[in-house]
């Protein structure tokens, strides 16, 4: 299945350009796209390239709302990740994020267990004592990329909470194999040559596949055979549901490669953003936060308003043509996004939208209606892990203000995609345990970010 048709078409105008270039441009830097070509075209449906129907960007709340709610048209797209069939490894990519219909329902059913409110009683001790191990818990003094910090903060949480596993044990290489196999299948190298050979990238990319999988194997087994633990992995070994059924192996397997895929860089970002918000600003005026003052939920949501870690959500495949919120018919076969990023600067709903306001959030604003501030997409396909990444990054703040902010010493941020559907910091971010108290930022970040006076 190719994964867009340029000789689709819809009767609106979008950006100029050739079809190809600007679907390619908008995959490989959604945001800068998204803010530079997209942004200026205001209705429902905006394609990607004026007149051409091969990937539109939907836009509005009751544009947003009927695609979010409507998964029968809007179906996650297909094909990305097709493994060959009749392995142990085959559905190494079948997961919730990946299934429609049915499929997709019976899923996020047997999958509930793992983010019930129950299980956050562990995971969120889990976080406390990963903050506590940190480089930001400890005051050695010396500097430290942010970023990357906040990165192995959020792959020892995964390795903790969804497997069990302490990332003190010297596991941390498995995480990053597990990771890194999604990222590695959208390499060209491995997608123009799919011949499973010894020496071909295909060939290689398929062993680790099949050696992450059969790691994850051992390891479900092991839980099967043992009592019943606080982690992910356990809950979802001993999870059967009012009919008897319950996930196979090989389900389990794809389910927790994508939640770490799904999981990993994008609660990292976001931990990471909200952090920068809180230490500097591109506004040489503003005023610095007072840390004795901060309202740490106000602040995650602004600087995830202002600066989704998810500026695009993953594509959706239109199958049968559709007016959307009154559009011009959407042809079947159409790419469809949505954009956090876009719908979160609407100034109607976020007045003076490239303001970073906490105060937005806080009692007395009117604040957003529902589909309007859509960090973790909503309706049947809500992220699985929304209550997961708001727990952790909400402890891991309010455990840094209880212990002192650290400086940011270098003042470059550049927001902009870090992988295909994560943005975030670019470059390292250094700083430094009782390092300077406020930072005039420079970079990219000027250009899209700007602090209440
Ligand atoms: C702050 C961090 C996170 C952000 C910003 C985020 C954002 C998103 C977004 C935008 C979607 C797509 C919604 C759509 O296309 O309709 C999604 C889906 C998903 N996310 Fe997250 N996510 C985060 C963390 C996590 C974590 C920690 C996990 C797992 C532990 C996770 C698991 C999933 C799954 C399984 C789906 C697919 C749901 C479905 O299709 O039914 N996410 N997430």
């Amino acid at each position: 299945m190719e994964l867009f048709d340029t000789a689709l078409r819809i009767d609106a105008p979008g950006p100029s350009g050739v079809p190809v270039v600007n679907n390619f441009k908008l995959i490989r830097d959604s945001a800068r796209f998204l803010l530079g070509r997209v942004g200026r075209f205001e209705q429902p449906v905006v394609p990607v390239t004026a007149g051409n129907g091969s990937i539109v960007v939907v836009r509005g709340r009751e544009a947003v709302k009927q695609v979010f709610t409507d998964t029968a048209t809007f179906q996650r797209a297909e094909g990305f990740f097709d493994l060959p069939p009749g392995r142990t490894w085959s559905g190494m990519f079948d997961a919730v994020i990946t299934a429609n219909g049915a499929e997709h329902t019976r899923r996020r059913k047997l999958l509930m267990p793992a983010v019930h409110r129950t299980a956050m009683t562990h995971y969120r001790a889990v976080f406390a004592d990963t903050f506590e191990r940190s480089r930001f818990a400890g005051a050695d003094g010396a500097p430290f990329d942010l970023t990357r910090e906040c990165l192995r903060i959020s792959k020892a949480n995964l390795m903790r909470c969804l497997l069990g596993l302490d990332d003190a044990d010297g596991l941390s290489a498995f995480a990053d194999q597990i990771v890194t196999l999604a990222a590695e299948a959208s390499d060209p190298r491995v997608l123009l040559f799919k011949r499973d050979l010894r020496w071909s990238p295909y060939g290689r990319w398929l062993r680790r596949v099949a050696g992450a999988y059969d790691q994850l194997a051992a390891l479900i087994a092991q839980r099967r055979a043992g009592e019943p633990r606080p982690d992910a992995l356990s809950i979802l070994c001993h999870a059967v549901d009012e009919d008897g059924d319950q996930l196979t192996t090989e389900e389990i397997a794809g389910e927790l490669h994508g939640f770490f895929a799904a999981g990993f860089e994008t609660t990292a970002m976001t931990m990471s953003l909200a952090l920068i918000t809180l230490l500097g600003s591109p506004d040489p005026d503003a005023a610095p936060v007072d840390p004795s003052t901060v309202d740490v939920d106000a602040v995650v949501k602004e600087s995830q308003r202002l600066l989704p870690a998810v500026p695009i959500t993953l594509p959706r495949r239109v199958t049968a043509t559709v007016e959307v919120a009154g559009s011009p018919p959407v042809p079947k076969g159409a790419l469809l996004f949505l954009s956090p990023l876009l719908e979160h600067r609407n100034p109607a709903v976020y007045p003076q939208p490239q303001v970073f306001r906490p105060q937005r959030w806080t009692a007395g604003e009117p604040g957003p209606k529902q589909y309007e501030f859509i960090p973790f997409g909503l309706g049947p396909r809500r992220c699985l892990g929304a209550e997961f990444a708001d727990l952790q990054v909400r402890t891991t703040l309010a455990l840094l203000l209880e212990r002192g902010l650290p400086g940011l010493v270098g003042p470059r941020v550049d927001y902009g995609m870090v992988n295909g559907v994560t943005a975030g910091p670019r470059r390292p971010v250094p700083v430094r345990p009782g390092g300077p108290k406020w930072t005039v930022l420079t970079g990219s970040v000027t250009r899209v970010w700007i602090r209440d006076r």
